[in-house]
């Protein structure tokens, strides 16, 4: 395991990477190696030894991988002492549920995750929650690139689940639909009574859009991440944070203070 407290006060955190080589993964390195106060010390792609990471002396690992192999990667982190920033998807209920018993045991330690580290997607998702009471219906449309693997995008998800808590606190139904004859999936998937479209195509990298629906009125709140550089702040900001956040964050709101 390794002993991470002492590094001093001026000196560089020490960050590993998961999924380096990958399309986040080959700017997350770029952007640790670029600030001042990071040091890139480890990076892991598939065929390389997670061993790497601890050896190096790694304090935080950032997570850009695949939903299948992400629990797996964080297991190995928080066995290690090693806190973490998870960008990968694929996290349920259930998931948090199981990082957040594996962190009882380890106090002190941070595991930050967020469905989005774009500044402008996490402000979009606070802007939704402000919105959902007002409207009488909401729908989201996420559009990504062909070689996502996963449908809808955890950020769409999550975008779906601030709607409908934010709706059931203010004591609003489902939004009203006459829809009784439909082709599979053309009202698109159901995430908690609202519903989520999901667009895949070469150019596109992240986008979303929340529409919601008035008396003679809609209101659009669009997002667009235009190239993969706008995940990199977040999640330095997130590295700099998850040393004093132990437990489980989940969402960058939270470190944004929103
Ligand atoms: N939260 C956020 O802000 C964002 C989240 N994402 C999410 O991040 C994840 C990765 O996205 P993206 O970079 O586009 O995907 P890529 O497929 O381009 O990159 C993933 C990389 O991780 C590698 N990898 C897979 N398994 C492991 C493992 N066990 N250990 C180490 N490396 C591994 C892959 O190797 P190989 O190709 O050989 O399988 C690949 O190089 C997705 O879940 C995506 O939805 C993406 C953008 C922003
Ligand atoms: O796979 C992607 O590209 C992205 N994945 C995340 C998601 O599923 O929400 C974040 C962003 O949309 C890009």
């Amino acid at each position: 395991m390794t002993d991470n407290s002492r590094r001093g006060e001026h000196d560089p955190i020490r960050v590993g990477v998961f999924g380096a080589r990958g399309r986040v993964g080959t700017q997350v390195v770029a952007g640790v190696e670029a600030a001042a106060d990071l040091e890139l010390v480890a990076t892991v792609d598939v065929g390389d030894n997670a061993s790497d990471l601890a050896e190096a002396g790694a304090e935080v690992v950032v997570d850009f991988t695949h939903p299948d192999a992400v629990l797996d990667n964080l297991r190995f982190a928080i066995d290690n002492g090693i806190h973490a920033v998870v960008g990968t998807t694929g996290f349920t209920q259930q998931r948090l549920d199981t990082v957040a018993d594996w962190l009882r045991d380890r106090p002190g330690l941070g595991v930050l995750i967020a469905p989005n580290f774009a500044l402008g997607a996490v402000l979009a998702m606070r802007f939704a929650r402000q919105a959902a009471r007002f409207y009488d219906s909401a729908e989201v449309v996420e559009l990504h690139h062909n070689r996502k693997a996963d449908a809808p995008s955890g950020t769409a998800a999550h975008t779906a689940r601030v709607i409908a808590k934010a709706r059931a606190e203010a004591g609003l139904a489902p939004g009203s639909d006459a829809t009784t004859a439909e082709l599979a999936g053309a009202r698109g998937a159901d995430v908690e009574g609202v519903h989520v479209h999901s667009v895949r195509l070469p150019g596109l990298v992240a986008h979303e859009e929340i529409l919601f629906g008035g008396q003679g009125e809609l209101l659009t709140i669009r997002h667009d991440s235009l190239d993969r550089t706008s995940f990199v702040p977040g999640v330095l900001l997130g590295v700099r944070a998850v040393l004093n956040r132990p437990g489980l964050t989940v969402g960058l709101e939270h470190v944004l203070d929103l």
